[in-house]
């Protein structure tokens, strides 16, 4: 299993948005910190699933960064990806273990200890803990736990933890010092004008 980078960067595809054009900004400042997780909207096709991740594995080869995707865990196998995450209304991580098979890279989502212990014996090799603050990327979501709620996370489980939701430069020292290994962003390097900047300073705030 190739280890885990501390920053989640996840594509942005809704309207408007260019993960390919961030990607490239990224990549030559975050090199093997970075894991890149193609994560497309529910409408999108396979084949645009598998197209969008066949170019990022692609991108993502020369700097050896890990390519993981979202839910479809299919086109993950397809296309050449390192693995995939799954929450709760994906397959359950114990399937998806036996789908992606036991070298696989696998997230699993987690917002208290009981899930995340459970999630790690089914086989995650990751946990993705949130939303740790509130986000307008994704609509739906339970209340933000926290940098509080990430500590409960972490002291449960002997995986590491990836907190998730409206993470920004700022937020990351109080997540790191909660004991979470790494963060996973979406708006924080697709909605900047300088996303090589901000990906520096996220690099900065999860390298202490
Ligand atoms: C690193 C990471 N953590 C959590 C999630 C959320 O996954 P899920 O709960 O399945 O929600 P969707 O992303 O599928 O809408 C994630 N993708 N990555
Ligand atoms: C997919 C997902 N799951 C929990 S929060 C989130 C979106 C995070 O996006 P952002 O980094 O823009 O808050
Ligand atoms: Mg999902």
């Amino acid at each position: 299993m190739p280890s885990l980078g501390r920053l989640h960067l996840i594509t942005d595809t809704r309207p408007g948005r260019d993960p390919l054009a961030v990607l490239r900004a990224v990549l030559p400042v975050a090199h093997a910190e970075l894991v890149v997780q193609v994560r497309v909207e529910d409408t999108a096709t396979d084949r645009q699933a598998y197209d969008l991740t066949r170019r990022v594995v692609g991108l993502c080869a020369p700097y050896q960064v890990t390519c993981l995707v979202n839910d479809r865990l299919h086109v993950a196998l397809a296309a050449g990806a390192a693995g995939g995450h799954v929450g709760a209304d994906d397959l359950p991580v114990v399937a998806a273990r036996q789908v992606l098979g036991p070298a696989a890279v696998l997230g699993a989502t987690a917002r208290e200890p009981g899930t995340a212990v459970a999630a790690v014996h089914a086989g995650a090799s990751y946990l993705g803990v949130g939303p740790c603050h509130a986000t307008t990327t994704k609509d739906g979501l339970p209340p933000a736990i926290g940098a509080a709620g990430v500590r409960a996370v972490v002291e449960a489980v002997g995986v590491p933890v990836i907190a998730i939701g409206g993470v920004t430069a700022q937020r990351v020292p109080a997540l790191r010092a909660a004991g979470a290994y790494g963060v996973a962003v979406v708006g924080a390097l697709s909605d900047v004008a300088d996303p090589a900047r901000v990906a520096a300073e996220l690099i900065r705030g999860l390298s202490c």
